[in-house]
C-alpha cells in the first residue's frame, strides 16, 4: 500500500534526516536540565518546613540541614543551566545542519526545474519560502523544540509534585489553568487558525513579490510616479496586510487576554481554599508550608503553559512553512533519462516542432516548426517582434520541453540526453547578459571553472574585453554590482562571449549578442564572435540584419511558424517578408545617417 505523505511537523522530521539524532540529544539534555533545576524548588520547600517547624524556637534549626540543601539547590541550579546549555548547543547545531540541508536541496532542485516554473511563480514568493520559510525552521528546532520538551516535563513533574502535595490546592490551581488553556490552545491550532494562517502566508508572500517588483521596476516607478502598477500592488499588499492582522489579531486577542489573566492570578484560585483549610487547623505547620510551596510553584507553572501556548501557534506557522517548502520539492523537475544518449554529432534538427507557453496547451507561440542548423554553419532566425526567435532558441537547452515534435542534437532527441551533457554541448549569450555579483574573473570563469589563468586572459582578449578590465584599478578582480563597478550594455555583452569562448562548447546560441553594442563596438564584437564561431554549429538571432548577411541560412520566422528559409541573396531574390524587413532596416540606417548630416548642418 501506498504511505501517504507526511505533512507539517512529521514531514518536518523526514527532511531533518540523520541529525535527529543530535535532536534527541539535545532534547535528552533538556529533560535532565529540568529535573536538575527543580533540585531549587525542592530546597526551598525542606529550608521553609525545617523554618516552620521550628517557628517558636528559631535556634532549634538544623543549620546543617539547612546548608546542606541550600548548596543542592545551588549546585542544581548550576548543573541544570550547563545541561541546559549543551542541550542548546546541540539543537542549534542540528537547527543549523537541518537549515543548510533543506536550502540546498531546495536550491538544487530549483535549479532543475523547467523555466515555466518561474513563469507560474514570482521571484519574491519563491525568495521568502527559501529565506523566510526556511529561517522559521531553525527558530523551531534550535529553540522551541527542546523548549517544548523542558516545559512538557517541567509541568508535568510540577503538576505530579503539586498533587502528593496537597490534592485540594492542587485541583484548585489546575483546573482553572486547563479551562483557560484549552480555550486557548483550540483557538491557536483549531481550523481557524489554519485558515488564517493560510491567510497570513499568502498575504506575505504577496508582499515579498510585490516589493521584488517594486525594487526591481525604480527606474520605471520613478519615471512614472505612484501609477505604476507594481508600486500600487506593493502599496495594496501592505494594506492588505495591516488590515488582515488587524482582524486575525482581533479575533484571538479576547481569548488570550483571558487566558493571560487567569494564569498570572492562580493564586486567587487556590489561596481561598488553602486559607479554608487553614482556617479549619491552625496549627497544621506542614499543610502551611505547603501552601507557601504553591505560592511558590504558581508563578513557576505559569511559564511553562505561556510557552505551550507560543508554542501551539508556531507549530501551526512551522507546519504551514513545511508545507510550501515542500510543495516546491514537489515541483517536477526537468525529466532525466537513467541511460543518456550521446550525440554522433553537432547538428540540431527541429521536427515538426510546436509548442505553448501554457502546459495545458492552446495558444501555441511555435507551431510545426522543421529546420536543420548544420554542424560548422551559421543559421540566422529572423522576424518580427513576438514572432518566436527567443523561443526557439530556449528549447534548445530544454528551458522548456516542446509539446509536439522533437528537437534532436546529432541525431539524439535532446530529451534523451542526460542535461548536463546537453547544457556542455552548448554555450549561451543572451540578449539580456546576467553577470553573478562576483569578480569580473570569476565571471568569465563560469564558463568552464577548471580553466587556467591564462585561459581566461586568452579568452577576454578574444572578446575584446581585456583592454577595457586590465583599465580598471583591480583588473580581473574588480567585483561587478553592488559595491563594485557597473558595466555598459555593451562591455558586459563582451564579458559574457568572452565566457563563451572559455566554454567553447560544439554549439553556440547567440541571442540578440549584439544588441547593446554601439557601432564602435559592434566591430569589436563582431571581432569577437568571429573567433566564437569557428567551426561550429552556430544558431544567431539578431534584428540588426546586416550582422547575418553572410550567414548560411537564414529562418524567416512570422507568427510562430517558418515563413521563409535560404540565403541573404536568395531571400532578397524572392521577395516577400525578409525583403520587406531589409527594406525597413536599411532605410531605418539610412535615417539615422540623415539625422547626422541635419546635426552637422544645424549644428
Ligand atoms: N516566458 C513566457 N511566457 C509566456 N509567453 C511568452 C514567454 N516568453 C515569450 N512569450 C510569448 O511567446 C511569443 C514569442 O516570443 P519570443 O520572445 O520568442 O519572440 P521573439 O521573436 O524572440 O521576439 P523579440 O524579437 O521581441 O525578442 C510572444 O507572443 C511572447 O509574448
Amino acid at each position: 500500500m501506498k504511505r501517504k505523505p507526511k505533512k507539517g511537523l512529521a514531514r518536518l522530521m523526514e527532511l531533518a534526516g540523520e541529525k535527529k539524532t543530535l535532536m534527541v540529544c539535545s532534547a535528552v539534555l533538556s529533560t535532565v536540565s529540568v529535573f536538575l533545576l527543580l533540585v531549587p524548588y525542592l530546597s526551598i520547600y525542606c529550608v521553609l518546613a525545617e523554618l516552620l517547624r521550628h517557628a517558636d524556637d528559631i535556634a532549634a534549626v538544623d543549620a546543617a540541614y539547612v546548608i546542606t540543601w541550600a548548596v543542592w539547590g545551588v549546585v542544581g541550579l548550576l548543573l541544570g543551566y550547563l545541561f541546559m546549555y549543551v542541550g542548546g548547543m546541540c539543537s542549534h547545531i542540528a537547527a543549523f545542519r537541518i537549515l543548510y540541508g533543506i536550502r540546498v536541496k531546495l536550491a538544487d532542485h530549483i535549479g532543475s526545474l523547467p523555466l515555466g516554473y518561474f513563469n507560474k511563480n514570482a521571484t519574491g514568493k519563491i525568495k521568502k519560502v527559501v529565506e523566510l520559510d526556511v529561517e522559521r525552521i531553525e527558530l523551531f528546532i534550535a529553540h522551541q523544540l527542546p523548549d517544548l520538551i523542558n516545559t512538557a516535563v517541567m509541568l508535568v513533574v510540577i503538576i505530579v509534585a503539586m498533587f502528593s502535595l496537597d490534592v485540594w490546592l492542587a485541583l484548585a490551581c489546575i483546573i482553572p489553568m486547563v479551562l483557560g488553556f484549552a480555550a486557548q490552545f483550540s483557538m491557536m491550532a483549531g481550523k481557524k487558525a489554519k485558515a488564517g494562517l493560510k491567510e497570513y502566508f499568502d498575504a506575505l508572500e504577496s508582499i515579498s513579490t510585490s516589493s521584488v517588483q517594486y525594487v526591481r521596476g525604480m527606474p520605471a516607478i520613478k519615471v512614472f510616479g505612484q501609477t505604476v502598477h507594481s508600486f500600487r500592488k506593493f502599496y495594496q499588499d501592505m494594506l492588505h496586510y495591516r488590515d488582515f492582522s488587524l482582524r486575525y489579531t482581533d479575533n484571538f486577542e479576547r481569548g488570550y487576554v483571558s487566558f493571560k489573566v487567569i494564569l498570572l492570578s492562580l493564586a486567587t484560585f487556590f489561596f481561598p481554599v488553602g486559607v479554608y483549610f487553614l482556617s479549619k487547623d491552625p496549627d497544621h505547620v506542614a499543610f502551611a508550608a505547603t501552601l507557601m510551596l504553591f505560592l511558590v510553584l504558581a508563578p513557576g507553572i505559569s511559564t511553562p503553559i505561556f510557552k505551550l501556548n507560543s508554542f501551539a501557534s508556531a507549530m501551526t506557522t512551522i507546519a504551514e512553512g513545511v508545507n510550501r517548502i515542500d510543495d516546491m520539492l514537489k515541483e517536477q523537475p526537468i525529466p532525466e533519462p537513467d541511460n543518456g544518449h550521446k550525440p554522433t554529432g553537432y547538428d540540431i534538427a527541429f521536427q515538426h516542432v510546436s509548442f505553448s507557453y501554457n502546459e495545458q496547451g492552446g495558444n501555441e507561440v511555435l507551431r510545426d516548426i522543421s529546420f536543420v542548423a548544420q554542424q560548422g554553419k551559421i543559421t540566422a532566425l529572423v522576424g518580427p517582434s513576438g514572432s518566436g526567435k527567443s523561443t526557439i532558441a530556449q528549447l534548445i537547452p530544454r528551458f522548456w520541453d516542446v509539446q509536439k515534435g522533437t528537437i534532436s542534437v546529432g541525431g539524439v532527441d535532446i530529451r534523451a540526453m542526460k542535461t548536463g551533457e546537453l547544457m556542455d554541448a552548448m554555450s549561451f549569450v543572451f540578449q539580456d547578459t546576467f553577470l553573478f555579483s562576483d569578480t569580473l574573473y570569476n565571471n568569465i570563469l563560469a564558463g568552464r571553472p577548471s580553466a587556467t589563468r591564462e585561459d581566461v586572459y586568452r579568452a577576454a582578449r578574444a572578446a575584446q574585453c581585456h583592454t577595457f578590465i586590465e583599465r580598471l584599478p583591480k583588473g580581473y578582480d574588480t567585483l561587478i554590482g553592488e559595491g563594485g563597478v557597473h558595466l555598459s550594455g555593451g562591455e558586459a555583452q563582451r564579458v559574457s562571449v568572452a565566457r563563451a569562448i572559455l566554454k567553447n562548447a560544439p554549439i553556440l546560441i547567440l541571442d540578440e549578442a549584439t544588441a547593446y553594442a554601439d557601432p564602435e563596438n559592434e566591430y569589436e564584437m563582431q571581432l569577437a564572435l568571429g573567433e566564437l564561431i569557428k567551426g561550429k554549429t552556430v544558431l544567431i538571432i539578431a534584428h540588426r540584419l546586416t550582422t547575418i548577411c553572410e550567414a548560411d541560412q537564414i529562418i524567416v520566422l512570422r507568427d510562430g511558424t517558418i515563413a521563409d528559409r535560404g540565403t541573404h541573396r536568395e531571400l532578397l531574390a524572392r521577395g516577400g517578408l525578409y525583403k520587406n524587413m531589409w527594406v525597413a532596416y536599411t532605410s531605418s540606417t539610412d535615417w539615422t545617417v540623415d539625422l547626422r548630416q541635419e546635426k552637422e548642418v544645424f549644428g
